[in-house]
């Protein structure tokens, strides 16, 4: 499907291309296609002997599969991943990368995930595959944090793109939870629904045995620091899926090109 940026999104991004603009003869990139190129931009900055966090989703998995690819040619060596998933544990183990955790490496060198929106700030959302607590706890430990999207994931504000904005949960009493979250964003219109799995129907619950409340804002919540020290101030909720000033490098592969952007 072909994308097009809109509005700031295209001066801010257009400045930064580092590819020629695609002939007429060019075929229309799909997005999975876009999202390999970008996995496999920031597996540029992966050097041999770096602790590395390993992200989830579909853009991430790009970059872990490449990253095998170079261990098994030998172009990579002495890598150490830290999984954010136990999705992308077992797809780590099956590609031979050695794995370890926070308890025996507490630092991390560098980090390469995806997100479900990036506003121009470079502030993020993430979640949406359900990954959020893991991740957070992980690339908040690393020295450069590379995100890597299409540009579909480009929005003007956090929210923006009117698609979920996840909360990890306890289970207990939910019903509770979600309801203190809606109106904690009244304003903004705020629409709390729990995750449920496709398949069943049931909660859909994550890595760490918790609920998620997806949150729809019908306008800019504004603050952002605010808005989730608000969250985090309510007792059953974990964590929050806004990743503010956290990537260092962002990496928006699109029909126009690769940009790479780095947070000054
Ligand atoms: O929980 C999922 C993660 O935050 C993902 O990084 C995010 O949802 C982006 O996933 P994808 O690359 O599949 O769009």
């Amino acid at each position: 499907m072909a994308m097009a940026y809109l509005g700031s999104k295209k001066a801010n991004s257009a400045a930064l291309m580092s590819s020629p603009s695609p002939s007429p003869h060019q075929r229309i990139l799909t997005q999975d296609e876009l999202k390999k190129i970008a996995a496999y931009k920031a597996v540029e900055f992966v050097e041999s002997g770096m602790v590395l966090g390993l992200g989830t989703g579909s853009t991430a998995k790009h970059a872990i599969d490449r990253i095998g690819e170079l261990l098994q040619q030998g172009k990579l060596s002495n890598i150490v991943g830290i999984p954010t998933s136990t999705m992308t544990h077992e797809q780590a183990l099956s590609l031979g990368i050695p794995l370890s955790d926070l308890d025996n490496h507490p630092v991390l060198d560098l980090a390469i995930d995806g997100a479900d929106e990036v506003d121009p700030d470079m502030n993020l959302v993430k979640g949406r595959g359900g990954s959020l607590l893991r991740e957070k706890m992980i690339e908040g430990c690393c020295k450069k944090f590379v995100v890597i999207v299409d540009e579909s994931k480009l929005v003007d504000y956090v929210g923006g793109s009117g698609l979920a904005m996840p909360v990890e949960i306890v289970p207990f009493c939910w019903k509770f939870t979600a309801q203190k979250l809606q109106s904690l964003f009244e304003e903004a219109g705020c629409v709390a629904k729990l995750r449920t799995s496709p398949e069943n129907g049931k909660p859909f619950v994550t890595d760490n045995g918790n609920f998620i409340i997806d949150l729809y804002f019908k306008k800019d919540i504004g603050d952002l620091k605010a808005a989730g020290d608000a969250i985090l101030r309510l007792a059953g909720v974990v964590e929050h899926g806004m990743f503010l000033d956290m990537a260092t490098t962002l990496i928006v592969a699109g029909e126009l090109g690769v940009t790479v952007r780095h947070k000054c």
